[in-house]
């Protein structure tokens, strides 16, 4: 395996599955900053302008170093995939593959083999043997992840129904659903992250490639997020309405962090063995939500943060504080109105309106162009991870449906779920357990 890199980052600290690891470049400390910045905390890894210099500085002849973006790398294998706790990268590609006919479990195993084997080359910065497109060839890993699942579909085409999970039900409909069936669903998700375009574009084509004779392309969608360094300091991403969103996301560090995102490893003894392949796994449920931003513009500054229940400029709540203040949904303003309107965003979304439901967003977002009436059509891939729908998605989104003041400004036109298997080891592929077990 060719280095692509020109850098040295084997000898660069690994950190935990779920820690990346950068190449400090010469003259740069590597800083890795805790905060709000990121989608969900998890040691978002921010860099100033000085790594943007040091990175242009070829010391003796050497090349240049990467600068922290290009040498960050996560770990492919590991208990748990990758790509969901670590913060949202710059640039994403979800895909959607079905099962072509014919193509049974024995063809599924073979393909998750050579899928995993391709992930794990390009998030370690490797070249795949077999490439030959070049398209990152001076590149580093860029904090590429690859993580992929199973939709409902998958096990009723590879014989493999009864292995099915309970938790992967269709999601039920919802009343603002304007769902189109060719964006969603899918016997095979892979979700693709990166903070270089190239980067992840060339993990999509080599991973479409691989899919060979046996998965044909269902649907694909484009998503990003703030480049890293692109503030002044670490802040939360916003999204296309200008909110700072992510603040109230569960925290690695909350006790109950991996009760609300991972699928426990006693599993099986609660859900019978047929489940505990899901061990150490998560359930993404992921949305293509179009905002419909001509209306949100019109509105007031003052009506999108009553509808949000937060400030637009710093993402304090309208109880008081600042973006990390913990939100009174109680707190009654000298009018006797309350602080959060009763249909704001975050009252109806939060876990103490809807009996401690909560899961992990971690979304990106689009925009593809404009629609024939002139409207921007862009949005929210929405993606959130959750030990079990039921318990996150569902009764939040029934909720929503019902109540939110934002539901207004949205159209849902695309839904899908699929079940995230737990990592795998070394020599081993995501989905061996189920495949093989
Ligand atoms: C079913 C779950 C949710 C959907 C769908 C959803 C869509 C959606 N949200 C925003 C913007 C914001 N959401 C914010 C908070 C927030 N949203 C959800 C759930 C869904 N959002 C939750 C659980 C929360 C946290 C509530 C809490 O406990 O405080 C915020 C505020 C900042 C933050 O905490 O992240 C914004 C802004 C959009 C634009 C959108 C669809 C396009
Ligand atoms: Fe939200």
């Amino acid at each position: 395996m060719a280095d692509t890199t020109g850098t040295k980052t084997a000898g660069s600290p690994s950190g935990p599955s779920s820690e990346p690891s950068a190449a400090a470049p010469a003259g740069v400390s590597r800083r890795r900053l805790l905060g709000t910045a990121g989608a969900v905390g998890a040691g978002a890894l921010v860099v100033g302008a000085g790594a943007g210099a040091a990175g242009a500085q070829a010391v003796g002849g050497r090349p240049d170093p990467l600068t922290s973006i290009g040498s960050t790398k996560y770990p492919f294998h590991g208990p748990r995939q990758a790509g969901i706790v670590q913060p949202a990268q710059a640039h994403a590609h979800l895909v959607a593959f079905d099962l072509a006919p014919g193509s049974g479990r024995k063809a599924a195993a073979a393909l998750l083999r050579r899928w995993s084997a391709t992930a794990a080359d390009l998030m370690s910065g490797e070249t795949p043997r077999d490439d030959d497109l070049g398209i990152a060839l001076d590149a580093g890993p860029s904090a590429l992840t690859v993580t992929f699942g199973f939709g409902h579909s998958f096990f009723d085409r590879t014989g493999l129904t009864d292995r099915r999970p309970a938790a992967l039900e269709p999601l039920p409909s919802f009343s603002a659903d304007a769902l189109d069936p060719k964006r969603s669903d899918g016997d095979l998700w892979i979700q693709i992250g990166s903070d270089d375009a190239l980067v992840a574009f060339h993990a999509l084509r080599l991973l479409q490639r691989k899919a060979g004779e046996t998965a044909r392309l269902r649907w694909q969608m484009n998503g990003f997020n703030r480049t890293p360094g692109a503030t002044s300091h670490p802040a939360t991403g916003r999204n296309l309405m200008g909110q700072i969103d992510g603040t109230n996301n569960p925290k690695p560090s909350d006790a109950a962090f991996d009760k609300h995102v991972f699928v426990p490893d006693g599993r099986d003894a609660a859900a019978g063995p047929a489940e505990a392949w899901m061990a150490g796994g998560s359930y993404a449920v992921v949305r293509r939500i179009r905002m419909l931003l001509d209306s949100w513009d019109h509105l007031s500054l003052e009506r999108q943060e009553r509808i949000i229940g937060r400030r637009k400029s710093d993402g304090a709540p309208l109880s008081g504080g600042s973006e990390t203040t913990p939100v009174d949904l109680q707190k009654v303003g000298p009018d006797g109105a309350l602080a959060i309107a009763g249909d704001a965003h975050i009252r109806v979304a939060s876990p103490a309106s809807n009996r401690g439901a909560a899961m992990l967003r971690r979304p990106f977002s689009y925009h593809d162009g404009f629609r024939d009436d002139g409207a921007p059509d862009a949005g929210l891939l929405f993606v959130c991870w959750q030990a079990d729908p039921m318990k996150g998605f569902v009764p939040v989104q029934r909720k929503l449906d019902r109540g939110d003041g934002l539901s207004r400004f949205l159209s849902h036109e695309a839904s899908a779920l699929f079940a995230v298997p737990g990592g795998c080891a070394e020599g081993e592929y995501v989905g061996q357990r189920l495949l093989e077990g």
